[in-house]
């Protein structure tokens, strides 16, 4: 599905990826780790074909990266994150924002087809909010918000989900309901990539976990085996313990320096 391999990432002599190498296969769900600055928001643009690297190569869904047209690929991957947000508008409504995902556009500036929007409304359904398809965007809570991007995302059916911190800023209530909503994708053909800095957002969905330290994978495999606080403390330098609670890993801090 994603193949990212042997990726260096220079930018003004600075080093931000070193010799990277994740291989995503079908029917794998995979968790990016890692600390404020270590390259997981550039290894999900890459994926994206938003930014390309100095060496090594990314093939997505069959395509290599450089060789194919990007925004064909692209029209298969949807990507939920901040800056994507921040380009829509606040004062348009629900229905709409959530329709634009049909066709990866920010804004109609014509009439949307009929069915389109029913399709935006079964979408609003699915994230259990319907009742809010008139509103304007602005006028919905943070957690409102993240279930409108998720379902707008899911309008154009992709093969692949990338989501770069999905769940910051939600309370406990809105992550927890905003995370079943992500396990229920196991339903769908979808391959989901997903940046936390939270580990308790591994959901049983997730099957794989890399670990990234300035720039380069310390760490990556079944989560289960990569997710052992020898990993945890070389990536974050701090003592934990983890447990494995109703298939979701919680840690607690022994020492913090
Ligand atoms: N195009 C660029 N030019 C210069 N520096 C860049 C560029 N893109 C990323 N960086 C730098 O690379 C480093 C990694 O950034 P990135 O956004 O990938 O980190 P991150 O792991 O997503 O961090 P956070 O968890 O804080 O969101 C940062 O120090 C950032 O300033």
């Amino acid at each position: 599905m994603i193949h990212l391999s042997g990726i260096h990432f220079i930018r003004e002599e600075r080093h931000i990826l070193q010799d990277v190498n994740v291989h995503i296969q079908p029917g794998e769900h995979w968790v990016l780790l890692g600390r404020n600055g270590s390259g997981k928001t550039t290894l999900l643009e890459m994926m994206n074909g938003y930014e390309f690297p100095s060496r090594g190569t990314v093939d997505v869904l069959g395509n290599r990266y450089g060789q194919c047209d990007v925004r064909e690929v692209r029209k298969k991957i949807g990507y939920i994150s901040q800056s994507l947000f921040e380009k829509l508008n606040l004062s348009d409504p629900v229905l709409e924002v959530v329709a634009t995902g049909e066709y990866a556009y920010l804004r109609f500036y014509q009439e949307i087809p009929q069915e389109v929007k029913d399709r935006a409304l079964v979408m609003l359904e699915r994230v259990r909010i319907p009742h809010l398809a008139h509103q304007p965007l602005g006028s919905l809570s943070q957690g409102e918000r993240k279930k409108v991007m998720l379902a707008r995302s899911l309008m154009m059916k992709p093969s692949i989900l990338i989501m770069d911190e999905p769940a910051a800023g939600l309370d406990l209530y809105e992550r927890e309901r905003f995370l079943t909503d992500i396990n229920d994708l196991s339903k769908q053909n979808i391959t989901v990539v997903y940046v936390t800095h939270h580990i308790e957002e591994i959901i049983p969905l997730f099957t794989h976990v890399a670990i990234i330290e300035q720039g380069e994978i310390i760490a990556a495999g079944r989560k289960e085996e990569v997710l052992t606080p020898e990993h945890i403390h070389r990536a974050f330098g701090i003592e934990i313990t983890l447990e494995w609670f109703q298939e979701r890993p919680w840690i607690k801090v022994i020492e913090s320096r």
